[in-house]
């Protein structure tokens, strides 16, 4: 893995360094993610997408059972803590998750994904860090996160072995380019396009998310043909002028119906939504 040097990245200060603070962001973010409509075959406020044991209630109910969670990632990452004591607070997490949910995965990816940008933001404070928080997940954790084989029975661990894509972990090794390089410029460029209506934002982000990433969860439900249909229609928005357009609610709603007719659900690109959420309100 090529990483850029310190000095070659853009410079960012982290605004926050409070653990009470930085786990009511990571919580806050994964609301503001629900709280966004249409997101192809995603649970929202309006409707539960492509998923029988989900709703916005159950999403918003995982969200406040995680936020202790973050703090304490926050607060091991103050502490220097490594990947195995991050592993650790992160399947704790899981279990509270699932004892919330009565089982169901809600967060999973999201628990991983925001709880290492929590980290880091905790890390960030005390080790006067001046760079994007995926930076620093991947120049303090990413050689362990990427030194540790896939779980064999996983979703993920299924879809790493059939198609060769890396998943939730390829992407924090990397220091969370589709966060920094996808997300946070479309966030930026829906905003200008729809005047500042910040849920357009949230859905033209989540559209060009959906356009370019291996996401595990489609994959595993439909293979390279469901990952290649989300991408085309993602694309397509997004070529017709994304959220620019009069009427891109109606089409961002018939890309969503057509996800949920083929069970199609961009679980991966929803937690990298939240995650670029998060990083936004703690960097400047
Ligand atoms: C690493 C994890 C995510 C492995 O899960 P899994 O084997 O199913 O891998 P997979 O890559 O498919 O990811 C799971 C979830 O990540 C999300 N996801 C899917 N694709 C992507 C992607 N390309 N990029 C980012 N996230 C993705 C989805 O929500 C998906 O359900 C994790 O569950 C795990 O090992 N947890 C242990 C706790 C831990 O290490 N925590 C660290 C500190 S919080
Ligand atoms: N709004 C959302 N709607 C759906 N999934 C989301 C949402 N936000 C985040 N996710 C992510 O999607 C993942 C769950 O996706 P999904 O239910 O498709 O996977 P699964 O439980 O592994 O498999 P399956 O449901 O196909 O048996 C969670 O780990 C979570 O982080």
């Amino acid at each position: 893995m090529t990483f850029p040097l310190l000095a070659e990245l853009s410079p960012v200060a982290v605004k926050h360094s409070d653990p009470l603070l930085i786990g009511r962001h990571a919580a806050r973010a994964l609301i503001l993610e629900v709280e966004t409509w249409p997101k192809p075959g995603l649970v929202s406020h309006i409707d539960n997408g492509a998923h029988a044991d989900m709703d916005a209630d159950l999403l918003r109910l995982s969200a406040r059972t995680l936020e202790p969670f973050f703090v304490a990632l926050a607060e091991a990452g103050a502490m220097d803590a490594g990947m195995d004591r991050l592993r650790q607070i992160g399947m704790e997490a899981e279990g509270a998750m699932r004892d919330a949910t009565g089982g169901v995965n809600t967060h999973r990816g999201a628990i991983f994904g925001l709880g290492l940008l929590a980290a880091a933001a905790g890390l960030a404070a005390t080790c006067d860090w001046h760079a994007p928080l995926g930076a620093l997940v991947a120049w303090r954790w990413g050689r362990d996160i990427i030194g540790r084989a896939p779980e064999q029975d996983s979703h993920g661990g299924i879809v790493a072995r059939r198609y060769h894509v890396g998943g939730a972990r390829a992407e924090a090794a990397a220091g969370m380019p589709s966060v920094y390089d996808i997300a946070r410029p479309a966030l930026a460029e829906g905003r200008r396009l729809a005047m500042g209506d910040e849920e357009a934002a949230r859905v033209h982000a989540c559209m060009a998310l959906i356009a370019v990433v291996d996401d595990s969860n489609l994959l595993y439900r439909a293979g390279p043909e469901g990952l290649n249909f989300a991408r085309n229609k993602a694309r397509a928005f997004l070529a017709d002028g994304g959220v620019g357009r009069a009427n891109w609610r109606w089409d961002a709603k018939a890309i969503h119906e057509a996800f949920v007719a083929r069970n199609l659900s961009p679980g991966g690109c929803a937690d990298l939504l939240a995650m670029a959420l998060f990083t936004e309100v703690l960097e400047s």
